[in-house]
């Protein structure tokens, strides 16, 4: 299957993992399901253990899933041969990791690291090669450390230049997997900031995964991963209000796949002892849910404003 190019840059459908360990099989994926849009910029975020490396390992080509579909900037994950998962690492994604050792070959200085994928790739002239480390040397603010190992680079300096690396040979898709696991604060939000700025200017669609739930502040939209399946959304804008001020307002929406199913938020499922099974009602403009053990009065599903308690069925006629 190949994505046209008004496609999305980045879909999975179903995807499935399932990892064999000592005889115990784990679900690392439990049918994931995300689309992101030609040059988005999101963040993915979930727990220890919700499944946010193995999306990546995926999406990065160097596993496979177990089933479901990936589809990357046109490229079928699943089909993908030998020779094409080498021009799909080459040219289609460019990644981030958390370990600077894993991002940049130590005895090469920064602005040598940075030519590395455009010598590899072969695509250039030597002239519009240095042409195009000096440019993103000057994009990610590098310049200054360009002749400079890893190990005489601040952490940030050090990611800054991975971002630069990651983006060389001009892919349609970035890829990072905790880009700010190992910086403290201030440098993780000038790091978040540096691929903000890289992604409204070379419109490089972006995914960031991560456990830090400040990321949230730097992106439009964050997805939740729980336990192997999309579950939440949060999505941002900036509103003008009557005064012509700025306001940030953030929603959430829980992720419905193909067959209907969604996840609801765990602290609604605890405020209303919601358990085993829920009562349903599909009203003009929303759905309610209420428990289905006679705990306490109803909430809603679907975003819409709540019912008052007057909704309440008594017998499951309103579905
Ligand atoms: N190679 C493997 N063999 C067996 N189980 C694995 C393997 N890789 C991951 N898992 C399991 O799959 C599940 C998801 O792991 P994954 O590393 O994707 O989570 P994560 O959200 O990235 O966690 P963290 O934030 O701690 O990195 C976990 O239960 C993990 O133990």
């Amino acid at each position: 299957m190949t994505q046209g190019a008004a496609g999305p840059d980045i879909l999975c459908l179903d995807l499935v993992r399932i990892f064999s360990a000592d005889g115990v099989e784990v679900q690392a994926l439990q049918g994931l399901n995300l689309r992101v849009e030609p040059g988005e910029l999101v963040a993915i975020v979930g727990a220890s253990g919700s499944g946010k490396s193995t999306l990546l390992t995926i999406l990065s080509g160097l596993d496979r899933p177990t089933g479901g579909s990936a589809v990357v900037a046109g490229t079928d994950l699943l089909t993908m041969g030998r020779r094409e998962r080498v021009r799909y690492q080459r040219h289609t994604v460019g990644f981030v990791w958390q370990q600077t050792s894993r991002n940049l070959l130590p005895y090469l200085t920064a602005a040598e690291n940075v030519a590395v994928p455009l010598t590899l790739a072969g695509d250039r002239a030597a002239p519009e090669r240095a042409a195009r480390v000096d440019a993103l040397c000057e994009l990610l603010e590098i310049s200054h450390v360009r002749d400079r190992r890893p190990d005489q680079m601040s952490g940030g300096e050090q990611q800054r230049t991975a971002l630069a690396v990651a983006v060389a040979n001009a892919p349609r898709v970035l890829l990072a997997d905790e880009p700010t696991g190992e910086l403290d604060e201030a440098t993780s939000v000038e790091v978040l900031e540096a691929m903000r700025a890289m992604n409204a200017e070379l419109g490089v669609t972006t995914l960031i995964v991560t456990h830090d739930p400040t990321v949230s502040d730097h992106v439009r939209r964050t997805v939740q991963i729980r336990d192997g399946r999309t579950s939440t959304e949060v999505l941002r804008r900036t509103e003008l209000d009557e005064h012509g001020s700025e306001r940030h307002v953030a929603e959430e929406f829980a992720v419905l796949d193909r067959v209907g199913r969604l996840q609801l938020p765990p602290d609604f499922v605890a405020s209303l002892d919601l358990r085993d099974r829920v009562r349903l009602a599909l009203e003009t403009d929303h759905v309610g849910v209420w428990p289905g053990h006679g705990g306490r009065q109803a909430t809603d599903a679907g975003g819409a404003p709540a019912s008052g308690t007057g909704d309440q069925p008594t017998d499951g006629s309103g579905r």
